[in-house]
């Protein structure tokens, strides 16, 4: 196995006084420096990466090239090595039989390694390059940071289960920032490994350092496949979960870990369900047909398209739509496919045949399959679940669904039965194959193959729309007898469930200049965007655009805005908080309309004007006043 990868951030891979020359097409060799230069070399999540500096490890750069499986590269003689890139080939000669023997262990480590490694088998390079690169960013390991209901369930799940923890050895498997290496600390562990494959290795050492940990975290860089750990372990910690619960197939490198766990020793999480169910969403349908129906046109610029329109249609369904709904779009109680993490084996997740048998609780088109799923952290004290189901906050992972090309019409009381199979491929993702029809009833087979390393990324942070047709009184009525029982009658010129004028004493109606909105209800703590091989979300949230904001906004300091209006009238008994928005008034006054509710700031210091770039944050601030105040 690849001891290189774990000795990498031990070791300082050092040579010094290595002779560089480029060789030329006739083979004479001319120097590319006139003075002999130290090599260091470091770990790259594709092999290797060799820096060359001028004297010591201090100084700059020179150049750099990376020495990966497929790097063109030989021994020459008992000194040198040369490498070719493409039409360039370099030659290094060491000072010594010795140097050129551990530069040569270094190299062959990275090409033979690389062969043998159960990842590399199964992931084609070009994959496994993108992969670790976005995970190499420190943006995209705060998203998932900043998922605040999945790092604050993991973190309980750990604490409350600290006995697991107390003096163990713990096993992180993509430790990425660290992040559930420093809960096993918290919770009491002995000693770390947090093995992270993409170069976030580097920065989780920083921040193992600069939290005094050495002693306790050993960050190991490389991949689970293909480091080695000192000792076996009693507990392994991982998040390896994608979209769809399998998406990056990281769950095979979970199972994989298992060679390092001491026999009766803890997974944590534990177990994995995916739920899938058939649902309703004919605005969903539609709307990828009518994507597809550009190809119907016959005389486009004078060109037929129609002979398109097949291939188009195949394209659009073939991406799982990731984004949230409302479950009563769910026509049937969700089937659960079980994945016991104990007991399961890496092989097990290469094909995933699921058989499917719903009971049809309401007659209409199925339009396809949703998917979500939950994991478990079964420990000593508590069981903890971490759920991505669409009755649950929202999280990173959102809820995924799977189209049917032609719908099929189900009715009450029966059997939609077939199979969703998921058939692992090289770019660390599936093909998902589904399968549904109504038992007995002939023609209704329905399948589809969709490409779950391709989703579509469909959530706008809109609050989600309930399915039409749920309604089985009068909504209309109901409002107002709403109003009524509470005494409002003489509530006028309601707009959007905003009291504008009326309702109050105050008339927060000229104010309307709205300067941004606010949904308090519906925006999670996550952030939204996407790549392809991963499907996790890119930052482009207002959580990020506020929270530097409200960081400057405390620490500004000398803010003291005197609140000029109290709540006049509210509508509702218990105030529930549905949306919030911001009005300014003049250079001085903000104006909070939050429900039923106006409340005005004053700033003496006219601090709106002044510091506008202070705004995000002093709405921020005032929101979570409000939603203390109300609550
Ligand atoms: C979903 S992130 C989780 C990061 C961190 N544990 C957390 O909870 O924030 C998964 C991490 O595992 C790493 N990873 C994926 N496959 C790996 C493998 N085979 N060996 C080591 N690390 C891997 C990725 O680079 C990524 O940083």
């Amino acid at each position: 196995m690849l001891y290189i990868f774990v000795l990498c951030l031990k070791m300082a891979k050092s040579f010094r006084s290595v002779n560089v020359s480029r060789v030329t097409n006739s083979g004479d060799l001319i120097p590319k420096y006139d003075f002999d230069v130290d090599i260091v070399i470091e770990y790259d999540p594709q092999g290797l990466s060799v820096k060359l500096k001028k004297d010591d490890n201090k100084s700059e750069e020179l150049s750099e090239f990376p020495i990966h499986r497929f790097t063109e590269c030989s021994r020459v003689g008992a000194l040198s090595y040369i490498f070719t890139f493409d039409s360039d080939s370099l030659c290094l000669k060491f000072p010594s039989e010795a140097d050129l023997k551990r530069f040569h262990s270094y190299v062959k480590e990275v090409k033979i390694g690389k062969s043998q490694s159960v990842f590399s088998e199964r992931t084609d390079d070009s994959s496994a390059v993108q992969y670790f690169k976005f995970y190499g960013y420190l943006s995209q390991q705060q998203n998932m940071l900043q998922d605040f209901v999945r790092t604050s369930t993991y973190q309980k799940a750990v604490l409350v289960n600290s006995d697991d923890f107390k003096d163990k050895v713990v096993l992180d498997v993509g430790a990425g920032s660290g992040i559930l290496s420093f809960f096993a600390v918290q919770a009491g562990a002995k000693r770390v490994y947090a093995v992270e494959a993409s170069s976030m290795a580097l920065h989780a050492e920083t921040l193992v350092n600069a939290n005094n940990l050495r002693d306790k975290i050993n960050v190991i860089a490389g991949k689970i496949e293909e480091i080695e750990l000192p000792e076996m372990v009693d507990i392994i910690i991982s998040e390896p979960m994608g979209y769809m619960l399998f998406n990056e197939r990281m769950l095979e490198s979970y199972l994989h870990a298992k060679k390092w766990l001491k026999n009766g020793g803890i997974m944590f999480p534990n177990r994995g369900d995916l739920h899938i169910a058939p649902f309703t969403d004919e605005s969903l349908f539609m709307e990828q047909t009518n994507k597809a129906n550009f190809w119907v046109q016959t005389c486009f610029h004078g060109v037929d398209l129609s002979s398109m329109r097949g291939a188009a249609m195949k394209e659009y369904f073939s991406h799982p739509i990731v984004d949230t709904f409302d479950m009563r779009i769910c026509m049937a109680k969700s089937i659960r496919h079980s994945v016991d993490f104990g007991q399961a084996k890496e092989e097990d997740l290469r094909k995933i045949n699921i058989p499917l048998e719903f009971y049809v609780l309401e007659s209409g088109m199925v339009h396809g399959l949703a998917l979500w799923f939950d994991v478990a952290f079964t420990g000593s004290n508590q069981t903890i679940w971490l759920s991505t189901s669409p009755t649950e906050p929202l999280t990173h992972w959102y809820q995924v669904r799977c189209l049917l090309e032609k719908p099929i019409f189900a009715k009450h009381g029966q059997r939609l039965t077939g199979k969703i199979l998921l058939q692992a491929n090289q770019r660390q993702s599936y093909d998902v194959t589904m399968e549904l029809s109504i038992e007995g009833a002939e023609n209704t087979k329905a399948t589809n193959t969709l490409d779950l390393q391709n989703p579509y990324f469909r959530y706008t942070g809109q609050p989600v729309a309930p399915p039409p047709g749920v309604s089985t009184t009068s909504p209309s009525e109901s409002y107002w007898n709403q109003l009524d029982a509470q005494g409002a009658r003489q509530a006028v010129n309601m707009v959007n469930g905003i009291s504008v004028n009326g309702l109050g004493d105050v008339a927060m109606d000229t104010l309307q200049n709205n300067a941004g909105m606010i949904n308090l209800v519906s925006q999670p703590n996550i952030h939204p965007g996407s790549i392809s091989s991963t499907g996790r979300q890119r930052a482009s949230s207002l959580q990020a655009s506020l929270m530097p904001a409200v960081a400057a906004t405390s620490s500004a300091g000398g803010m003291s805005p005197t609140l000029f209006t109290s709540p006049v009238r509210t509508n509702h008994s218990t105030p529930k908080l549905l949306r919030l928005t911001i009005s300014t008034a003049s250079s001085h006054i903000l104006v909070f309309h939050v429900d039923y509710f106006n409340i005005g700031f004053f700033f003496s210091d006219g601090l709106i004007n002044s510091q506008t770039h202070l705004l995000p944050g002093i709405i921020e601030l005032f929101s979570r006043f409000l939603v203390g105040m109300l609550f």
